[in-house]
């Protein structure tokens, strides 16, 4: 890897769209602009630059298309623009009213480097209210395997045209001008199933009020069926108000996500571009197989090579991108996320308890996060299903490790929700097995290995499976998504073990925000609100070692990284099959600097912390090794849980199969291409 820090390493593209105040009916004037604009986009490091239908000659000219001088006007800029893109990155495309075989076409014309790549014209014309395009364009929808002459040569001409960069492979061009999109099927769709990744619609839609929320679905849900980035380019400034207005919106949407947009009804020109991920599209497409079901004809496509030649340079990112995947940062989308998952799992727990015909949920409550959101969803079910809160049997179990403070925050959390309670000290228990096994800790050596910590945690278990034989209940189990994909949980006679493990499918980042939500949703009493608080503050540890102050317990985070960062991880593995030196460009771009981008509300300001390249490295490693190599043998005999998070789940029954021998080799050989610094 030549460069880590370019995006142009990592399968990314910048995009750029542009408007400007157009000189009606004066292509020379117009193509000036369009050069200006083209050699900022240039600067930018920018692989496509889109402009407005008939941003030319400007849309609203009417009758004046039909005038020769026009016509000769369009030729000769479009050859003044060719000439002046010799030297800059990105291609070009912009609108032109095209002339050929003595029919006019509105059309997109597309150049890179000096060539005019091809000409495509506008499939669909509006003749309706207050459009006529019909009464001087052609339509374009039968054009294929035509050619047109330009400057002597011979350019492809017809709406079977995509354009594809040679030395940057996913990126695959397809265009389409704006009624195209307002069709039943627009030919992007078609373009879409035939490889393009990137369509370009030029547009140049007059405003009325309300329409831009219809222009903006439109293409949110065109870039989210044809799992595409859509590129949308509206006219603006200059053009005709005889009878229109126009808002020259500009807006970059990413399977089915909006990247960018700008204000509309802009002063002068107009400027906007992000970077689009041609990996997530191609992933996107690789794992939804409906995708490539799709077996009725669309037209032979001619690809159109072309060399981008992207530049190396290290030029940021430019893409909403959020800390934790699993954790919106708008206020609202994390609120109706944390309701969902929170009815996601109080739904599944409900409808085992019933298929069980269970009278008691049993819980091992250590005042951790965990064993926490599976009790408040217990008392929820409870509360529901019309069951007596007694029903639920919550067990603190102290040993070696445990701490007073979490002991208490899990007593009073049990106290204040009104379940059955009970402490079972296990240490003479563990001391015991301990002493029958021949641990050295049975003589009292401090041998805190990983035999001390599963006795402990293998005795819990034990006593929850056989206090649920006695009272005819279910263990409901705590483990989360985070723990899984690490392996951190004890197998078999442990943690990893339950009736049913209503976490599975919530990532560690996304409990504390549930916890958090639960506090201000009051759905408990102020009492249990202030212990939950308790439990947010308190640092996340396994409590099986015994700590010798405060400062020496021992933390989860410092072993196996931290969650943030592991969730991270885990979300671009999981959901999108992502290289690591992807998923570490990524990390880097929003972890390496903690006031760049948003937290999600309520996150405390102590915790916003940043982790350079080199840290970010490091934990990406520890997971790898970890995700890959260890743990899937723990993966693949879980018990049941629901999936609750569209980022996916580790269920070996869903989401997520794999040998539970498998190796790390190729992820920590491509690992290698990630710097220290
Ligand atoms: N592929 C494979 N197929 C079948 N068996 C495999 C295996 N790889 C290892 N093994 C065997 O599995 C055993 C190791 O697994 P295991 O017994 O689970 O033990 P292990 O994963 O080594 O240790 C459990 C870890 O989880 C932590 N923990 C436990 C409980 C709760 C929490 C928490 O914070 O919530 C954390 C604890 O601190 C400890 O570090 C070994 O006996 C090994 O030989
Ligand atoms: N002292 C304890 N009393 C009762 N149950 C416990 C105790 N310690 C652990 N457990 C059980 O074992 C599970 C795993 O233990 P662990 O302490 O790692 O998780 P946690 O405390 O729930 O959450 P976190 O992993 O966030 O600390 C707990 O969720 C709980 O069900
Ligand atoms: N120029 C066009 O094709 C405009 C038609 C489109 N339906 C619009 O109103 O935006």
């Amino acid at each position: 890897m030549k460069n880590f820090y370019s995006l142009y390493e990592h399968n990314l593209a910048r995009v750029g769209l542009c408007n400007f105040t157009v000189c009606l009916a004066d292509p020379y004037s117009n193509s000036e602009k369009i050069i200006q604009l083209a050699l900022k986009a240039h600067q930018e490091c920018v692989a496509l630059c889109v402009f407005p239908e008939l941003s030319l000659t400007g849309y609203s000219i009417e009758d004046l298309r039909l005038q020769d001088s026009l016509s000769n006007a369009v030729k000769e800029t479009i050859e003044l623009i060719c000439d002046a893109s010799q030297s800059l990155m990105p291609v070009l495309i912009f609108g032109a009213p095209v002339v050929f075989k003595g029919a006019l076409y509105n059309c997109a014309v597309v150049i890179h480097k000096g060539k005019i790549l091809g000409v495509v014209p506008k499939s669909y014309l509006p003749g309706y209210r207050e459009f006529y395009e019909a009464r001087q364009f052609v339509d374009g929808q039968l054009i294929v395997n035509e050619s047109i002459v330009f400057n002597k040569q011979n350019v492809p001409f017809g709406v079977d045209l995509l354009f594809k960069a040679e030395d940057y492979p996913d990126l695959l061009i397809g265009t389409e001008i704006c009624e195209d999109l307002w069709v039943p099927i627009p030919p992007s769709s078609y373009a879409c199933m035939a490889g393009a990744t990137v369509i370009a619609n030029l547009s140049a839609s007059n405003i009325t009020v309300g329409k831009a929320d219809q222009r903006s679905l439109l293409c949110q849900t065109q870039s989210s069926r044809g799992i595409c980035a859509y590129l949308y380019t509206a006219a603006g400034n200059g053009e005709s108000t005889t009878d229109l207005a126009w808002d020259g919106q500009l807006s970059i949407f990413e399977n089915g996500e909006l990247l960018a947009q700008t204000e509309r009804f802009p002063k002068g020109d107009n400027f906007l571009y992000a970077d689009i991920d041609l990996d997530l599209i191609r992933q996107e497409r690789l794992q939804r197989g409906t995708f490539h079901q799709y077996y009725a004809k669309h037209p032979p496509y001619r690809l159109i090579a072309f060399k981008l030649q992207p530049s190396n340079d290290t030029i940021g990112l430019q893409r909403p991108l959020e800390r934790f995947p699993f954790v919106p940062s708008e206020v609202h989308r994390l609120e109706q996320d944390c309701y969902e998952a929170y009815m996601i799992q109080v739904s599944a727990l409900k409808q085992r308890i019933q298929a069980s015909k269970a009278q008691r949920m049993i819980i091992g409550v250590s005042g951790g996060l965990d064993s926490t959101q599976a009790l408040l969803v217990a008392v929820q079910a409870a509360d529901d299903l019309e069951m007596d809160r007694q029903s639920i049997y919550g067990y603190t179990m102290p040993a070696f490790g445990t701490g007073k403070e979490t002991k208490n925050n899990a007593e009073s959390l049990m106290k204040s929700l009104g379940i059955h309670w009970e402490c079972l000290d296990i240490s003479d228990t563990a001391r015991q097995m301990l002493k029958d096994i021949g641990h050295p800790y049975a003589e009292n050596k401090p041998v805190y290995d990983i035999t001390f910590e599963n006795v402990q945690a293998g005795l819990r278990t034990d006593y929850l499976f056989r206090l649920a034989n006695l009272h005819n209940g279910i263990v409901v189990g705590t483990g989360d998504l985070s723990e899984l994909a690490l392996g951190w949980c004890t197998y078999g006679v442990g943690d990893q073990m339950s009736h049913y493990h209503v976490n599975a499918g919530l990532p560690k980042t996304l409990i504390q925000h549930l916890i958090r939500w639960v506090v201000q949703s009051r759905f408990f009493s102020e009492e249990t609100g202030r212990v939950l608080q308790e439990i947010l503050n308190t640092e996340i540890s396994p409590e099986l070692i015994p700590a010798k102050d405060a400062k020496s317990i021992q933390s989860t985070e410092s072993i196996i990284g931290p969650y943030a960062l592991q969730d991270f991880n885990l979300y671009y593995f999981l959901r999108y099959g992502l290289k690591p030196s992807k998923i570490a460009f990524l990390a880097y771009h929003i972890w390496s600097n903690s006031c760049k981008g948003s937290w999600p509300a309520g996150y405390p300001d102590t915790k916003k912390t940043d982790y350079n390249l080199c840290e970010i490295r490091h934990w990406l490693e520890i997971f790898i090794k970890r995700f890959f190599a260890f743990s899937q043998f723990k993966r693949s005999a879980m018990p049941n849980g629901p999936k609750i998070l569209a980022g996916g789940s580790l269920s070996p029954r869903g989401d997520w199969r794999a040998p539970s021998d498998g190796n790390a080799n190729i992820w920590l050989r491509e690992l290698e291409n990630v710097p220290f610094d």
